[in-house]
């Protein structure tokens, strides 16, 4: 049989195979660096893919400074100016504000006028930034509701899985509103949840808006691009965040996906990145992302004032170790709770292994007088889903966390956020202070470091203009060393917290300056403080200590109870041997190791120890 193709004539046979091959270079990429075969596609979207990416030209920036006495904008002017409609100003009325945050009077307007603008908008903390791109979205659905009516047009792409959940729920809160507004959909493509039903989702309710984490997002555009042929805008929300490293090659991959599907045409789709930890230098990080021509910076920050909320009442507490860090923080939070039952605050530690080694000594220290709840990204996503909203309802409790609650979560009448040790880097500072203070309200900020951590108050002072005048020395008495020793177990709880803590500093001490030798050896001086016994030393097997780059500080190692005949040691048939054992065969067990392996093999990827261990740490980055 033959396929007649002008005066040739092509065996049907091989027509099949270049039609499979054809394909198979349909290709795009996942996020984590692995190449998938594109969806079989219909014959007349395969002529549009060009393999020239959209022009990298950078946009010409347009900067709208943050003015001082910028007249005020209301949603009736807004309406009268035709920008939005009946439904949309109806909807926002009823949510019953007393008037637009200056990032929604500053964005509104813009984003709905100069439909061929990107838009980068900075606003503080806590100042409403998520209305300020969800209103113009339901104005577009409304305005373009007769084309394509059920297409995704909006995908809205947020760095953890929580937040992403958190848009979905202001979302339906706008719609609920009105009726008109109710009639589009929204869904939610985050890690942790169940892959079919969110696609049975996808195919069955077919949302004009996407609500997504990048991992999954990649997932889903891997086998379902169909659905995504129709996209006008993708907002970045805490954009600063997804264009860091680990992120920005999915956003970058994500985009370029959309870009190639769109039935428009490659340059189509606007975007509009918020956060409040955004400068001019986000529009090079972005160059591969957006691809208007032109693109507004909206400004509601002073160029010369920090970029943290003025509202946040900031104190330091500075102490001999972590052990003391630790005291100073229990004892703060002991006279919170004596003088406001209703104390509602959030607490940040470096680690998984903290944060779940703080929570329960603030439970048994605490007992019942308030909630105590661990979050982190260990946790299912089920059970963070049930936290995040026991703790926007709760009104007294304290959530410990790591920095997967640091960005855009919003949890009403939080009076405090305290972190335990420094951030990771300085923009984590004002995200996490951030959880206080927000819609107009006041707040505090405490941060207790030790006296080894004090360079990072020079460094945020440097880099973000943010002077923490209220500075305090704080050192804990015999007694109180003696009652919370007896409340505290020497077992592998403590010593992973301890040892998590080492990886911490040992991976973001540098950038703040830090002594190496100082910072480490607090930390392990730390364990004997905390359980009371000056001579008790962190017990680490060699080879973990190769795994965290200390095999050869002597300074660091005389400080902690090394194994140094590992496997003679780990023979013996102490119970300090077998807890070792377990220990370290749970963290670097060779098991889970190989079924990670395994994993990324049935994805054509090649997952190596490195990525392993990225995943095993506290990294948020995969977390979603
Ligand atoms: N116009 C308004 N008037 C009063 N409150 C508002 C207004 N718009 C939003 N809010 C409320 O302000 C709070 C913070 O809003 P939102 O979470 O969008 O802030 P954000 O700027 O995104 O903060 P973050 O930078 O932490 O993500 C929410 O509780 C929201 O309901």
């Amino acid at each position: 049989m033959f396929l007649r193709c002008g005066s040739a004539k092509i065996p049907l046979q091989l027509c099949a195979r270049t039609r499979s091959l054809f394909i198979t270079s349909v290709r795009f990429y996942n996020g984590r660096g692995g190449r998938y075969e594109g969806e079989r596609k219909s014959p007349r979207s395969r002529s549009r893919f060009s393999d020239t990416p959209v022009s990298l030209k950078k946009a010409k920036l347009i900067q709208i400074p943050f003015e001082e006495n910028a007249a005020e904008v209301t949603l009736d002017e807004l309406k009268d100016e035709g920008l939005i409609g009946k439904d949309v100003h109806e909807s926002i009325t009823r949510l019953g504000f007393e008037g637009l945050t200056p990032v929604q009077q500053k964005s509104i307007g813009p984003i709905l006028k100069n439909e061929q603008q990107d838009v980068i908008a900075r606003a503080k903390t806590g100042t409403g930034k998520t209305f300020a791109f969800l209103i113009p979205m339901f104005q577009h659905l409304i305005n373009t509701r007769m084309e394509n009516p059920f297409a995704v047009k909006y995908v809205i792409v947020a760095p953890t899985r929580d937040l992403a959940l958190q848009i979905q729920t202001e979302t339906q809160r706008v719609q609920s509103m009105n009726p008109t507004l109710k009639k589009f959909n929204s869904l939610t493509l985050v890690g942790g949840t169940n892959f079919g039903t969110s696609i049975n989702n996808l195919v069955r309710r077919r949302p004009q808006i996407i609500i997504a984490t990048p991992g999954r997002l990649l997932d889903v555009l891997r086998d379902y691009n169909k659905y995504f042929t129709h996209i006008d805008v993708k907002v970045l929300d805490e954009a600063d965040r997804l264009l860091e490293i680990g992120f920005q090659q999915d956003l970058e991959r994500i985009s370029e996906t959309f870009n190639k599907l769109n039935d428009n045409s490659e340059d189509h789709i606007r975007t509009l990145l918020f956060s409040a930890t955004l400068d001019t230098k986000v529009q090079d990080l972005s160059a591969n992302i957006m691809g208007k021509s032109e693109c507004l910076f909206l400004d509601t920050v002073d160029k010369n004032e920090p970029q943290a909320h003025e509202k946040i009442a900031q104190s330091v507490v500075i102490t001999p170790n972590l052990a003391h860090s630790i005291h100073a923080m229990v004892d703060h939070i002991k006279r919170e709770v004596q003088s406001n039952p209703s104390y509602k605050a959030i607490l940040f530690t470096p680690t998984i292994k903290l944060t779940s080694f703080i929570s329960e000594t603030l439970h048994s220290l605490l007992g019942r007088s308030l909630p105590i709840l661990e979050f982190h990204g260990k946790k299912t996503q089920m059970a963070r889903t049930k936290m995040v909203h026991r703790f926007k309802r709760d009104h007294s409790g304290i959530l410990v966390c790591t920095d997967v609650a640091a960005r855009g979560l919003d949890f009403p009448d939080v009076g405090e956020v305290l972190q335990l040790g420094v951030p990771p880097q300085t923009p984590q500072y004002i995200h996490r202070i951030g959880r206080t203070a927000r819609a107009g309200k006041e707040g505090k900020a405490t941060l207790f470091i030790c006296e080894s951590e004090t360079p990072f108050l020079q460094y945020l002072a440097k880099k973000e203009r943010i002077n923490i005048e209220d500075q305090t020395e704080f050192k804990a008495s015999e007694e109180s060393i003696e009652e919370l020793a007896k409340k505290l177990y020497d077992d592998e709880k403590l010593i992973d917290a301890f040892i998590s803590a080492i990886a911490y500093y040992r991976a973001n001490g540098r950038v703040f300056g830090f002594n190496d030798n100082r910072i480490l050896s607090q930390i392990a001086e730390s364990y004997g403080t905390l359980l009371n016994d000056r001579d008790r030393k962190i017990p680490v097997s060699a080879n973990l200590l190769e795994k965290l780059g200390l095999s050869r500080n002597r300074v660091v190692q005389d400080m902690l109870n090394v194994q140094r005949s590992y496997r003679k040691h780990h023979n013996e048939d102490t119970m300090q041997a077998k807890n070792d054992r377990s220990r370290d065969k749970r963290w670097y067990d060779e098991a889970p190791f190989q079924n990670f392996v395994k994993r990324g093999k049935t994805k054509n990827q090649n997952f190596t120890k490195k990525s392993y261990n990225k995943t095993r740490g506290d990294n948020p980055r995969f977390d979603e």
